[in-house]
């Protein structure tokens, strides 16, 4: 417990002392109607019932969601704003742009930039891990869409995940596809999900697994229509805010726990290895061809 009461506090000091407020000109305020509380930072959208408890947030930064140095500042921001509201006990994860959940980092935010934004960049990737994974409310991914590295890993960290029934959706670690190597935070998440084995075997072949290969690997718990995702979640989110919180909550921590330590002790060193690692001319090149591939596609 130790863990998530440290980035509780830090959450709350952080969110407190303005530190994102200064650099982003605020928090976004509540929007009160009937039941309903609602909020925006432009990217993502959040609503909450004020008769469950639950929050629904919505990833919107089209065209793919992909997870740069904005996008992940107003992820935690918005992700601190709902864990220190106590009238909040869950949360949906889910996106507004058709088609896709997220990309995962964005590959530009990655190449031709400077250490010190590899740096920024990197430690912010990491915030989003730890508050995400660390998250006392009840989190479910509702996978409306494709879901490629860090957006799988976003899917991971959630409590449960219901992922849309259509082949053409994907998801996986597939970082070594791009010449590039998942830390080993993202590598523990997906252990704690699916295994040691299927990890190795996802990760060494960046893997990407379409909706039904991902439900047989546990990667995703359930398959529903697309339409059926959203009313899915909310049905399922009922059933573990079911069970008591402080029991759920502790039982969450234990299992999670390990892994967040683990990264919590060595944060600047992680971040030294991905600068030193991702500022390779070779690592840049593998990057670039990657991109250029992604765009002839089209
Ligand atoms: C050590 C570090 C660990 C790393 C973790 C990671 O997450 S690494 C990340 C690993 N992530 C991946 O490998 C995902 C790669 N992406 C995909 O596989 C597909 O884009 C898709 C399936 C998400 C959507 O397919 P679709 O046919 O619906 O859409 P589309 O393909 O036509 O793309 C539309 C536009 O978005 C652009 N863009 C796309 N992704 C990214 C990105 N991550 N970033 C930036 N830009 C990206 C794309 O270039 C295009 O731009 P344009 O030409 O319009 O200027």
């Amino acid at each position: 417990m130790a863990a998530q009461a440290v980035l509780r506090s830090s959450a709350r000091a952080r969110l407190l002392s303005g530190a994102f407020c200064a650099q982003r000109g605020g928090p976004a305020l509540w929007q009160h109607h009937q039941n309903q509380r609602a909020f925006s930072n432009g990217k993502i959208l959040v609503e909450m019932d004020e008769a469950t408890g639950v929050a629904v947030m919505k990833m919107k930064s089209p065209p793919v969601n992909s997870l740069n140095l904005d996008f992940l500042t107003e992820f935690s921001i918005s992700l601190e704003k709902l864990e220190i509201d106590r009238s909040c006990r869950g949360l949906i994860l889910t996106s507004a742009v058709s088609k896709i959940f997220s990309a995962g980092l964005d590959i530009t935010e990655m190449s031709g930039k400077s250490n010190e934004h590899y740096a920024a960049f990197w430690r912010a990737v990491q915030e989003m891990w730890l508050k995400l994974y660390g998250s006392n409310m009840v989190t479910i991914a509702a996978i409306n869409g494709s879901s490629p590295a860090g957006g799988c890993l976003m899917a991971l960290c959630c409590d449960y995940r219901i992922m849309a029934d259509n082949p053409k959706f994907a998801i996986g670690l597939n970082e070594t596809q791009l010449g590039i190597v998942a830390p080993f935070w993202f590598k523990d998440t997906m252990i704690n999900t699916i295994g040691n084995r299927a990890t190795e075997l996802s990760l060494q072949l960046g893997q990407m697994y379409p909706a039904p290969e991902a439900l047989k690997f546990g990667l995703v718990d359930k398959l529903v229509p697309e339409d059926k995702v959203q009313s899915a979640a909310a049905a399922a989110m009922s059933q573990w805010l079911s069970v008591p919180d402080h029991a759920r909550q502790l039982t969450k921590s234990m299992m999670r726990k390990p892994a967040i330590d683990r990264l919590v002790k060595q944060r600047e060193a992680d971040i030294n290895n991905f600068v030193s690692f991702i500022s390779k001319d070779s690592i840049q090149k593998s990057l670039q061809i990657y991109m250029d591939r992604l765009k002839q596609k089209k």
